[in-house]
């Protein structure tokens, strides 16, 4: 299986033509110039990301993709292994928080179920994309095979067509993986050329003790890896599914010109590592959230990037990202409907 178009071919540019518009027009707003903030830019980036002289997030679609960690062997997180499967039907029977969240929201909710330790019944709004029940432990081989990598970045690409297909507008990754702090944290000093202590934290609940044993486990991981830092390379050695499953939903997303809008530390390090392999991807991504697990930072830092929110919020599933959708709604819908200066009658000169 090869892998997707969108990993070897440059994502298009986002229509600069619609962003100066858009631009334009919130100068005419009945308000002074620049007082709605980032609302303004969000509605003008919208604009230029959509196509549209009308931005609108009315359709948002959220994928979840789900994998098991080998590296739970070492002992690394709050919580057991079992819980990645068990949260998948919790998801599909509405009780998640994300399920919460989607239904608030109208949105398109599915699960892509890419491999856990448990078993997983056929359940409505979950694909079963199963590669391998669990990835290999990280701190000892290379997690995913080139092969398994295929598969998972094929599995993002096509719920990024699916997204496509549903005419959505915005497009929400999530992730739910137990053990995958520890996989996104070895990822990022990977990238990013950091050191564990720096960028590791306590995931569902580690205590301190826990969290100085997880940034052994990822040092005993990076110098396993060794010096390649091509992105796909370290994204299979230092990966889980559902991250390389998020990062080819997010190359997929931006090659079919919808923006995509990211949650909190798995899913920007899936970005980052998106936007290793295209760069031109960064255009497409706005920032949810910045999330309590410490590491977030330096991953948003890297990826130019300051989010809407800070709720310290330390969840995943796309939580930080469906919570700042309403924003991006009211950014929209003040674009659309706000009179101009001259419908209102309203005077535009500052001055008495
Ligand atoms: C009940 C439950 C629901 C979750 N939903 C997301 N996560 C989040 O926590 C996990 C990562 O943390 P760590 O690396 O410490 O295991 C991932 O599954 C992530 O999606 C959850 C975790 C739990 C326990
Ligand atoms: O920010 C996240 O994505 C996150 C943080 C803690 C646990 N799971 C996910």
């Amino acid at each position: 299986m090869p892998l997707p178009t969108s990993c070897t071919q440059p994502p298009p540019r986002p229509d600069a033509r619609l962003a100066d518009k858009a631009r334009e027009r919130q100068q005419v707003l009945t308000k002074p110039p620049g007082s709605l903030g980032r609302l303004e830019q969000l509605a003008i980036e919208l604009a230029a990301l959509q196509g549209s002289e009308s931005p609108s997030v009315d359709r948002v679609h959220i994928s979840v993709f789900a994998g098991d960690h080998g590296v739970c062997d070492e002992g690394i997180s709050a919580f057991p292994q079992a819980v990645t499967a068990q949260m998948i039907a919790n998801f599909a029977s509405g009780g998640a928080a994300i399920s919460v969240m989607a239904r608030e929201l109208g949105a398109q909710l599915e699960v892509v179920n890419l491999g856990t330790v448990g078993e997983v019944p056929a359940l409505p709004g979950v694909w079963h994309q199963v590669i391998a029940q669990t990835s290999q432990n990280l701190a000892k081989t290379d997690a995913l095979t080139h092969e398994q990598l295929q598969k998972a970045m094929n599995a993002g690409d096509q719920a990024a067509q699916r997204a496509a297909d549903n005419r959505a507008r915005l497009f929400i990754g999530g992730d739910m993986g137990i053990g995958n702090t520890t996989s996104a944290a070895a990822l990022a000093c990977a990238l990013l050329d950091r050191r564990p202590e720096e960028l590791v934290g306590p995931g569902t609940g580690l205590d301190a003790k826990g969290v100085s044993h997880k940034a052994r486990v990822v040092q005993t991981a990076l110098e396993r890896h060794g010096e390649d830092r091509e992105p796909l390379s370290v994204l299979a050695s230092l990966g889980g599914f559902e991250i390389a499953g998020l990062t080819g939903a997010i190359l997929g997303c931006a090659a079919r010109r919808i923006p995509v809008l990211v949650d909190g530390f798995i899913v920007s390090v899936a970005a980052l590592v998106a936007t290793r392999q295209q760069p031109g991807v960064r255009d497409w991504l706005l920032f949810s959230h910045r999330s309590a697990e410490p590491g977030h930072q330096s991953v948003l830092a890297a990826l130019n990037a300051a989010p809407l929110l800070d709720l310290h919020m330390r969840l995943g599933e796309g939580s930080g990202a469906a919570v700042a959708v309403p924003l991006l709604r009211t950014a929209c819908a003040l674009h659309n409907q706000m009179a101009t200066f001259a419908d209102a009658g309203v005077s535009d000169k500052p001055g008495a």
